[in-house]
């Protein structure tokens, strides 16, 4: 049975439809900056057990939405637990990020990949979702998520986070039939991971490509760009936004695709943007994460100049990257509170 929601601002701005307000929340909004989530979180051996038991996930989910008033929740997860699903597993260090214990770099590895059914390997946070759905109540929507192909390679290939991804980078001019192989396995497991977490309820998704602005135009659009296409068609129930930060120089390609919504990071020009966008998608973003270390008045103004540069319809609020996790929580509130008060 599907619940009516009782604010569905978000799905609004992202179909194009009129909304009365602009909607607002913030990309990693879940974890990071919310003492609720470390008295959770430090109470548990690790990341993974909150990722993996769906009544925690479910718990962290909420706080946002309870304690800051967001438009929407994000389920808690990570764009990690894909790969660790095709059999590469990570552990998350402490200060340091997620660290893998095998690399993927050769033809051998990549055949050792597997293509996962989601309804075993992440049968949990299909269950964290339909507990959240259940628990939220219809108060705002919930988004589903998973990191784009290019990015889960950077991870994959390097074995943890990196400045330069040169490892991954290296093998799109070594062995780029390696490359695709590897992306394409990446792909299919996004897709019916996808699929797995609108069937559990998710009311809409995101793909987050952290990493394409490490790409030249031609790479982005060769290793990058046909996969979250596959990905943006293989999908048609829910709204999609795609999220590839730092790709400045192939927007006008990303609005063509079978998305709904295109996010922009704090480098990319408004207006510029919106010209590249055009008015048949809906914009996302774009407040510089750090003006969030403004004095009040400095981040009331920055967030009423983003509002008037973006226009109140086909826009939903956000930063131009995940918060930070030492933002002060008062910060984000009033960030949110500009948003739902401005006059246009
Ligand atoms: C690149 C990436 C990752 N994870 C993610 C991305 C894409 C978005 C982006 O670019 O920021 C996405 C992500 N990770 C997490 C979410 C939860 C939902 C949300 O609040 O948006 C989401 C959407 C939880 C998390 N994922 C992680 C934490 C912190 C872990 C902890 O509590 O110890 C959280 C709350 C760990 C993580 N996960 C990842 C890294 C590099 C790290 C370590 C550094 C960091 O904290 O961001 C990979």
């Amino acid at each position: 049975m599907k619940l009516q929601l009782k604010n569905d601002l978000i799905l609004r701005a992202a179909r194009g439809e009129k909304v009365e307000r602009v909607p607002v929340w913030l990309m990693r909004q879940a974890g990071r900056i919310l003492p609720e989530y470390r008295a959770v979180r430090n109470s548990l051996s690790g990341f993974k057990e909150l990722v993996e038991t769906p009544e925690l996930a479910c718990e962290v989910t909420l706080q946002p939405v309870d304690i800051l008033g967001v438009d929407a929740a994000i389920i808690f997860s990570d764009i990690l637990v894909v790969p660790e699903a095709m059999g590469v597993t990570y552990q998350m260090k402490k200060g340091v990020g997620p660290i893998f214990e095998t690399t993927v770099r050769t033809e051998r590895d990549a055949e050792s990949l597997i293509i996962p059914d989601p309804h075993d390997k992440l049968r949990y946070v299909s269950d964290a979702i339909s507990l959240t759905k259940k628990e939220l109540d219809g108060r705002v929507p919930l988004i589903g998520f998973a990191g784009a192909p290019w990015t889960i390679f950077s991870y994959i290939v390097e074995g943890g986070g990196s400045k330069t991804f040169s490892n991954a980078r290296k093998i799109l001019y070594q062995n780029p039939t390696l490359a695709h192989s590897v992306l394409n396995k990446i792909t299919q497991t996004t897709i019916t991971y996808l699929k797995a977490q609108i069937e559990a309820g998710a009311d809409m998704v995101q793909v987050f490509d952290s990493w394409a602005g490490i790409l030249p135009k031609k790479q982005y659009e060769e290793f990058a760009l046909p996969y979250i296409k596959e990905i943006c068609d293989s999908i048609d129930t829910v709204p999609k936004t795609v999220f590839s930060k730092g790709a400045y120089r192939s927007i006008s390609e990303i609005a063509k695709l079978n998305c709904n919504t295109v996010g922009l990071d704090w480098n990319m020009d408004r207006k510029e943007g919106r010209q590249l966008v055009g008015n048949e998608r809906t914009l996302q973003g774009n407040l510089d994460p750090c003006t969030l270390y403004a004095p009040d008045e400095v981040l009331v103004k920055e967030t009423q100049q983003m509002l008037e540069d973006f226009g109140s319809q086909r826009y939903i609020a956000n930063l131009g990257h995940g918060v930070y996790p030492d933002t002060n929580p008062e910060k984000v509130k009033l960030f949110i509170e500009t948003v739902k008060k401005h006059q246009f």
